[in-house]
């Protein structure tokens, strides 16, 4: 069976000619159901197009995606929404919230969307475990950075998607939130790829993947924050003597 995200030899070029940049240097891995896999590596070192591409938020310039057993390559822009709809959720890093809607009315809002009824204790029980139910009737403008990334999690989480992305979830939030919410992602059944350059971060994951110069040059189960960081460190002397 197809993994629920799957890249094979994917690679990934911005630009033509000589200042081109292979971002992707054709990476294949498959993203094991209910696995919750961070995704490290030097900056530049092709994480969030890696996500991009998983995601079809982007197409490859070669190779191939499977999102939920479905090759993206050639599907028309609706079918492409309509596949990440019923499948997939996001956490980015700009939270894209509506600034006239409240934390609830935004946490919602893509169930909405999708004409589905929200399941309503699963959403409170999101709200409260981000550590928002106090704010569920103030509107973004009135929140924190923090706060707003909450929201942008529990938007993510409150529709049970079965393949979730995110994209530095915890950067704006304190030690004892981030813990929070990693925990959080890590019970879920969900299918999560997390991009990050946190080590305690990443030591939430099940499998840690590495990426230097757009490939996958290891992967770590079970990481701890100090394995995490000294793979890191040994990543960039390695990428510091190329
Ligand atoms: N739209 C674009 N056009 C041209 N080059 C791009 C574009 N997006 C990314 N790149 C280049 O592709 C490479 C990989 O970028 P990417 O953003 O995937 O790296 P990253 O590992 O997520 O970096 P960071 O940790 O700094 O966010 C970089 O060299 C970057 O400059």
């Amino acid at each position: 069976m197809t993994a629920p995200v799957q890249l094979t030899d994917v690679r990934k070029v911005y630009g033509t000619g000589p200042g081109a940049v292979t971002a992707l240097d054709g990476v294949s891995y498959g993203f094991a159901e209910g696995s919750f896999t961070a995704v490290m590596g030097p900056s530049g070192s092709g994480k969030s197009t890696l996500l991009h591409c998983a995601a079809g938020l982007d197409s490859p310039s070669a190779g191939e995606v499977h999102l939920a057993g479905t090759a993206l390559r050639g599907l028309g822009e609706t079918a492409l929404t309509e596949l990440r709809r019923q499948h997939v959720s996001f956490v980015f890093q700009a939270f894209n919230l509506m600034p006239a809607l409240t934390v609830r009315q935004n946490v919602v809002l893509p169930l909405t969307l999708a004409g589905q009824r929200p399941d309503k204790a699963w959403v409170n029980e999101v709200i409260q475990r981000v550590g928002l139910a106090e704010r569920t009737g103030h509107r973004p403008g009135e929140l924190s950075g923090g706060q707003q990334q909450r929201v942008a999690i529990a938007r993510a989480l409150a529709g049970r998607a079965a393949i979730t992305f995110a994209d530095e979830p915890t950067g704006a939030l304190d030690t004892q939130t981030a813990g929070d919410v990693l925990a959080l992602l890590r019970e879920l059944d969900q299918t999560v790829v997390m991009v990050t350059h946190d080590p305690v971060a990443a030591s939430y994951a099940d499998t840690v993947v590495f990426l230097v110069d757009g490939r996958i040059v290891s992967r770590m189960p079970a990481p701890t924050a100090s394995s995490v960081a000294a793979e890191l460190a040994q990543l960039s002397r390695l990428k510091v003597s190329r």
